[in-house]
């Protein structure tokens, strides 16, 4: 019997205790900043330097950061499974790598990458962006953090789409299923009879429509279910 394909959705709940606030609980990233503000394209064309700094901060903090067992169990998965496993994340941080996983789908970008906004050329970002900062391919001064903002088309979509089609497990981990279209995987999953659990320390906007549960850490409850 050939082995179950799996996909699975982190968000920032699984970077929280690697200490990398998260979005939306208490004293989160939307409580100190407004989205309109930061991450949109019209707050990057209105006050270059508020994002730039924005995600200079963050891109410190990634930069410092180390995986926790949550990451180190799925890179562990990954190395070990024989069926299919597609690792999705809504975080821009580089923990999973950090922890050994390979082919992590990034469907809202990195900060470890800028991007050209006139040539889409990419490059890995210096620890600090400046406002200007010139393509090294087209030379203009266009470059932008390589990061989905919303109403931005999220990266990958079609690969996800094709891997959640052909799901036989779906797994959330660590994502309050507030931002579209992550937070839509589990009904495409469940539509071709994926079964489906969440990994979430409180439920998620959309825990309904999962078949399974299992609140907790993500350092705690991920290895478990890897196990
Ligand atoms: C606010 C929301 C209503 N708005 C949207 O969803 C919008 C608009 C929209 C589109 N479709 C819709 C349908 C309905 C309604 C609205 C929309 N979506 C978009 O604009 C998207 C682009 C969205 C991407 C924006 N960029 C991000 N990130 C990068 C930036 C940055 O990082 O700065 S989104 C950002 O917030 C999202 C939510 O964050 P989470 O990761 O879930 O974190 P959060 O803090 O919310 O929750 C943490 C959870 O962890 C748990 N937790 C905490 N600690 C732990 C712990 N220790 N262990 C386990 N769990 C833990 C907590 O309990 C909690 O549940 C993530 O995606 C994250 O990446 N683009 C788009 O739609 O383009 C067109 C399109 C798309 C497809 C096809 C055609 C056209």
């Amino acid at each position: 019997m050939a082995h179950p394909s799996i996909v699975i959705l982190t968000g920032a709940g699984i970077s929280a205790e690697s200490g990398l606030g998260t979005f939306r609980d208490e004293g989160g990233l939307w409580a100190q900043h407004r989205i309109e503000d930061v991450a949109t394209p019209e707050a990057f064309a209105r006050n270059p330097q508020l994002v730039v700094d924005f995600y200079n901060t963050r891109r410190a903090q990634a930069h410092d950061a180390t995986p926790n067992a949550g990451h180190t169990a799925l890179a562990r998965l990954q190395a070990e499974y024989d069926g299919d496993v597609l690792l999705v994340t809504q975080n821009v941080d580089s923990l999973h790598e950090k922890a050994g996983s390979r082919d992590v789908v990034h469907m809202h970008g990195q900060l470890d990458s800028a991007l050209c906004g006139a040539c889409s050329h990419r490059w890995s970002a210096p620890l600090k962006m400046t406002v200007g900062e010139a393509c090294p391919r087209c030379s203009e001064p266009t470059a932008r953090p390589d990061i989905v903002w919303f109403g931005e088309m999220p990266y990958h979509m079609d690969r996800i789409e094709d891997a959640l089609s052909k799901a036989d497990i779906f797994a959330a981990i660590g994502t309050s299923g507030n931002v579209y279209p992550a937070a839509g995987f589990v009904q495409m999953a469940s539509y071709v009879g994926a079964r489906t659990v969440e990994m979430n320390l409180d439920p998620s906007e959309t825990v309904a429509l999962f078949e399974e549960t299992r609140p907790g850490k993500a350092s705690v409850t991920v290895p478990a279910w890897v196990e």
